[in-house]
């Protein structure tokens, strides 16, 4: 479990990032922080592994303060999951991913047959294991980067905008596997996303943010959804979207359902 306790980060030329943010993120789920940008999602995050200490408050996972705990050694038992991966670019796609666990201690031999098989749990041939980066395409370098993130077995991942460098159909790709390895691995995970789809579809809860920090709502997809705190929140999710606004239409004896410009997308089963 992650906790942040009134957080506060204010930035030394005065600039508030954060304030008064209270949160509890389970073990074993997906919390989504999503917001325009200069929200302070990154901010937030980067606190977990001590990237970024905050000015006021403390981030506790499993009740201790990560203060406490060695900031290099934290950060090594963080799954981190950034956008266009993140890689080592004169490292070998097998050494991107077993450095970790070698650094950790791990013989090279065992580090690399584990990284062989973390390769195939993402997704990637073992064909590519000994390319460079700049040799992979965009979703396989964010592939690369989740098998990284996943190496030290980790039970938390912590994930920027892990996807937003790849076309809309790679995306989608890439956030159907995460949903499988999610539901196999159980992992605890933030992720930052300023695509509000992508958060409904990947978290079990979402955390809208104003500016400077602030939350405007925490609930499901759901909850978000069908009842938006406020105009801000209704906006930002596009409650009023055209493809939310679903409307049921008899046609022909079946219950067809359009969307708020009157095209169908489907029929209601019975
Ligand atoms: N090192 C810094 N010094 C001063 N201000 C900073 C620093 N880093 C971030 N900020 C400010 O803190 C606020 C939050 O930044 P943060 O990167 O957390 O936002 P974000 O929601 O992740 O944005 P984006 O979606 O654009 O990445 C912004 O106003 C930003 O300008």
């Amino acid at each position: 479990m992650i906790e942040f306790r009134e957080i506060g980060k204010r930035y030394p030329d005065d600039s508030v990032a954060v304030a008064g943010f209270n949160l509890v993120v389970p073990s074993h789920r997906t919390v989504a922080l999503v917001g325009s940008s200069g929200s302070g999602k990154t901010t937030l995050l980067r606190m977990v592994n001590r990237m970024i200490d905050p000015t006021e408050g403390a981030v506790l996972i499993d009740g201790r303060d990560v203060r406490q705990l060695d900031p290099v050694q934290l950060r090594r038992s963080i799954g981190y999951v950034l956008q266009a991966g993140g890689l080592l670019p004169h490292r070998t796609v097998l050494d991107n991913v077993a450095t970790v666990p070698v650094l950790q201690g791990v013989r090279r031999r065992d580090a690399c047959r584990d990284a062989y098989e973390l390769l195939e749990r993402v997704g990637l041939s073992a064909s590519l294991a000994l390319r460079y980066p700049s040799q992979l395409s965009g979703g396989q370098q964010q592939r690369v980067g989740v098998a990284r993130a996943l190496a030290a077995n980790p039970n938390i991942l912590l994930m920027d905008e892990p996807f937003g460098a790849v076309d809309p159909i790679v995306r989608r790709e890439l956030q159907d596997e995460m949903l499988r390895l999610q539901a196999e691995l159980g992992k605890t995970i933030v992720l930052v996303t300023h695509d509000i789809d992508e958060a409904f579809r990947l978290a079990d809860e979402v955390v809208v943010l104003r500016q400077g920090g602030g939350i405007a709502q925490v609930g499901t997809p759901t909850e978000i959804l069908a009842a938006p705190a406020d105009d801000f929140v209704r906006e930002f999710v596009g409650a009023d979207r055209a493809d939310r606004t679903l409307v049921a239409r008899d046609v022909a004896g079946r219950r067809v359902v359009v969307d708020g410009e009157g095209r169908p997308v489907g029929v209601l089963a019975l």
